[in-house]
């Protein structure tokens, strides 16, 4: 097939909570506005889709979306990703978004784009990592014992074509070279942006994408808009290696699963609390400096039972109201998080 035939595939990276989802509706507003059709895939860690709810209301225009859940792209996962992308292949995309968790290793996604069914149907467009400015380097110094997930970040800094330092709102300007620094050690060449809620110039991202109604097949510059050039073919890259997932009970939660160290807990909440907001943050707070990342969908039957969406990223917690009638859950996600005694004193508190 033509190059100019083939579907571009842009791909969202970066740890916990660096804001892949904000860049992803972004990206989705941006290809309405050009009359283009996104198929997106997310992948997250816990067993609730939080980020896919998130965005189906942040979005007005309908797109066809695949989402896998509880398991990470890069390795539980592997067999699946190439029925989704089928799946929204045959729903005929203009351009393909894949966001991965946090803790995904984008060299592998690249590997698999690489399997020779997709092969032929599309090709890697960009590879996009969002780095946490206020977080980078703390994350640099907390893991550095974890050496699968120090390999797993420099990977999502050295595949990058892009790197957006995000959050640059919460640090000092001395402290945005700091992180350049460091994330030039790991890529010399990627463009960096520096960006507040992953708000980048858009325009070269999608100045090649064509709707491929309107594509000619002789044209054949379809990848060449990245800094570095067209990332095709793909670079088959060793695959690394992510402890297997070993789902341990906890009393209270569904069963959490490990990748590598960082573990995520799901804890159901079946009725509107009866604590007070405050409570509630202190028994997230609890769990640090382990604790990286929280999100649910939380009611409180004081005072007006609304309920809000609750982010919890960078140490700083983010309440949104919400007209929402699904299900009610918090999802922890931190570096070897205590799951059993997390779950008894969930039990506890409500
Ligand atoms: N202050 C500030 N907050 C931001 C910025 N970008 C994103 N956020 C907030 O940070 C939180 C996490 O952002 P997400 O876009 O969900 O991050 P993510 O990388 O998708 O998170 P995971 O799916 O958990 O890996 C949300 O509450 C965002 O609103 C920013 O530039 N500055």
């Amino acid at each position: 097939m033509n190059m100019a035939m083939k579907i571009p595939v842009v791909v969202l990276s970066g740890f916990l909570g660096s804001g892949k989802t904000t860049l992803l509706i972004k990206l989705l507003e941006e290809a309405a506005a050009r009359g283009l059709k996104p198929g997106v895939l997310m992948n997250e860690l816990g067993k609730r889709d939080i980020d896919g709810e998130l965005i189906s209301r942040s979005t007005s225009t309908r797109f066809p979306l695949e989402k896998m859940l509880d398991g990470c792209i890069c390795c539980t996962k592997k067999d699946e990703i190439q029925a989704a992308l089928t799946g929204l292949l045959q729903q005929d995309p203009d351009l393909l978004l894949l966001e991965l968790t946090g803790v995904a290793n984008p060299e592998e996604i690249v590997e698999q784009l690489a399997e020779p069914g997709l092969l032929s149907k599309l090709y890697l467009h960009r590879v996009i990592t969002l780095v946490d400015a206020e977080h980078a380097l703390e994350y640099n110094s907390l893991f550095a014992s974890d050496k699968q997930l120090v390999r797993t970040l420099r990977s999502q800094l050295s595949a990058a074509d892009d790197l957006i330092i995000n959050k640059t709102d919460l640090i000092p300007p001395v402290h945005s070279g700091k992180v350049t620094e460091m994330v030039r050690k790991y890529n010399a060449e990627g463009q960096v942006h520096y960006a507040v809620n992953a708000n980048i110039p858009l325009a070269s991202l999608f100045s090649t994408i064509r709707p491929v109604s309107r594509r000619l097949p002789q044209v054949t510059a379809a990848a060449g808009s990245s800094s570095r050039g067209s990332r095709s073919p793909f670079q088959i890259v060793q695959p690394h290696q992510h402890l297997p997932a070993t789902p341990t009970s906890a009393s209270g939660g569904e069963a959490p699963t490990s990748y590598s160290r960082i573990n995520t807990i799901s804890l159901p909440i079946r009725e509107p609390l009866q604590i007070p907001v405050s409570k509630l943050e202190r028994f997230i707070k609890k769990w640090s400096p382990g604790l990286l990342r929280a999100k649910g969908y939380v009611r409180f039957s004081q005072p007006k039972k609304s309920a809000y969406l609750m982010q919890y990223s960078g140490k700083r917690f983010n309440w949104e109201a919400m007209d929402y009638d699904g299900p009610l859950y918090l999802v922890l996600i931190g570096y070897r998080l205590p799951e059993p005694l997390i779950a008894e004193e969930w039990a506890m508190l409500r």
